[in-house]
């Protein structure tokens, strides 16, 4: 362990990669003016995942903005990022502020009820820029979040909540996957952005 990290926020992964967890960055009040903003106001769409090969509408729901209208292509679907709205770059400039990083896209997800998740996965497709950070802000229901290490099975789990930020960075999307488990004990809506880099 180095005792003179400069960072006050410790990395969560004991290798392979580097996940800090700042906790709420926003207050309760501007939180909840967010959330209620970009739930009525994102151009919200069914995703799709491929599952054993078999195309699935998911419930949770997606929205995507960015600098350009990049392509991004994902379960053999592709689709155009939309211009940034005043509040995302609002929320990008305090997520890049925080973190020291920067973005120049965002996926929104929208999680309606805790049976809603996200099955393990990488954020490591072709379109992301290599070991970038990826900024995941939460707003809403606050919620599990783990870490699986993609050879030793090692475990990591979290709760994110209304208002965080977490950053992961450097090798963590190469050897680790990462979930949003669902659950029957949470009923209320979630919006999660993960601010990224994507190069065209
Ligand atoms: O909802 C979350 O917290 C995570 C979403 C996620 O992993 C993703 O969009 O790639
Ligand atoms: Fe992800």
């Amino acid at each position: 362990m180095d005792l003179f990290d400069p960072s006050p926020i410790a990395n969560m992964l004991p290798i392979d990669g580097e996940v800090r967890y700042y906790g709420s960055i926003l207050d309760p009040k501007s939180a909840d003016h967010y959330f209620d903003h970009l739930l009525t106001n994102s151009r919200w769409e069914n995703d799709q995942v491929l599952i054993f090969g078999k195309l699935i509408v998911t419930k949770r729901k997606v929205a995507w903005y960015g600098d350009e209208p990049f392509q991004y292509t994902y379960s053999k679907t592709t689709k155009l990022a939309l211009p940034w709205t005043k509040e995302l770059l609002e929320l990008k400039e305090i997520v890049e502020n925080k973190s020291g990083e920067t973005f120049n896209s965002c996926l929104l997800n929208l999680y309606h009820t805790g049976e809603e998740g996200m099955s393990w996965h990488s954020d490591d497709e072709k379109d992301l820029k290599k070991n970038a950070a990826i900024g995941s802000l939460s707003l809403g229901a606050a919620r599990k979040f783990s870490f699986r290490h993609k050879v030793t099975n090692h475990t990591i789990s979290l709760v994110l909540e209304n208002g965080s930020l977490l950053i992961m960075k450097d090798q963590t999307q190469a050897h680790w996957k990462h979930r949003l488990p669902p659950t029957k004990k949470v009923s209320t809506p979630r919006i999660n952005l993960t601010f990224r880099t994507i190069v065209s």
